[in-house]
Formats: C-alpha cells, structure tokens, sequence
C-alpha cells in the first residue's frame, strides 16, 4: 500500500536515523512510501529549492492518496502535527510512534481515535515491530 511517512524537518533532524530504518522497513515490505526523500540524511538541499506552497500542494495530495500515516514524534514539528490532523479528518489510520522519555504533545498523546494508534518505543528495533503491528492491525 502507499503509505505517508511523516517526520520533523524544520523542527530538528536529529531522530534522521530512525526515520530512515522506518521507511527502510517499509518498503523492504513492498510499501510505496512518497516521502521517502524526507527520511535521507541528505534531504536538505533539494527539498530546499522548492517553494511551500509546491511542498504544501504535493504533500497534502500525497496525503490524500495513501491509505495509511506513519509519523515519527518524538521531535515536535508543526508539518508533522498538521499531517496527523489532515490524515485523521479524512479516516485515515495513523501510527504515531515516539522514544519513550520524550516528551510529546497531549494532542497527540491523548487522541482517543481509535484510528490514531500512539507508541512509545526503547530502541529501534522495537519501533519496527510497532509498524508492524500497526500495519498488521489495518492490513
Ligand atoms: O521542506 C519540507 N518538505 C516537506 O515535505 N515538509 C513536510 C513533510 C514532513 O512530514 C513535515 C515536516 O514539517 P516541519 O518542517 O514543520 O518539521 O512537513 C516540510 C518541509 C519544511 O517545512
């Protein structure tokens, strides 16, 4: 399935390497993930030609045509926060998943959808078996 990775970028790179073991994972499953790019360590320079409202206009439409959000929180970001709300308004099932320690928004953590799974993890490989049991719950 397609599948929406979500993860800070103007609000601190310094979870990058999880987010590229999440989107590895992925599409190791055979997920299509567009916003792969996002999760490179060298995503900066390329992302930053682009104007906001062409990353705004893509990002949303890729929202709208994937089936699931997966969004890393444990750095606060405002894109992230915005793309969990657009992905819940339209029913989507959304996996927000964080290190345990860090400290996370009461929006996200006391969202009682049922459709907006919430996790706390303790090391990577941890995280992984989250997604999976994420996607094994909507698969
Ligand atoms: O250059 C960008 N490209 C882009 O796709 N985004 C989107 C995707 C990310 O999941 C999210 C990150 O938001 P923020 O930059 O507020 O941390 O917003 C955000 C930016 C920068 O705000």
């Amino acid at each position: 399935m397609q599948i929406y990775f979500s993860c800070s970028i103007t609000g601190g790179r310094q979870d990058q390497p999880i987010y590229q073991r999440i989107v590895a994972h992925l599409q190791a499953r055979g997920h299509q993930v567009p916003t792969a790019l996002l999760a490179d360590a060298q995503m900066e320079p390329p992302e930053a030609q682009l104007d906001a409202a062409a990353v705004y206009a893509r990002d949303v439409n890729w929202v709208k045509t994937s089936q699931a959000l997966i969004a890393e929180v444990s750095t606060p970001s405002h894109g992230v926060g915005y793309e969990i709300a657009l992905a819940e308004s339209l029913g989507m099932p959304v996996l927000c998943c964080y290190q345990a320690g860090r400290k996370v928004s009461k929006m996200i953590t006391g969202n009682p959808n049922p459709a907006v799974m919430v996790r706390a993890y303790r090391t990577p490989e941890e995280a992984l078996q989250i997604v999976d049991a994420f996607l094994g719950k909507i698969g």
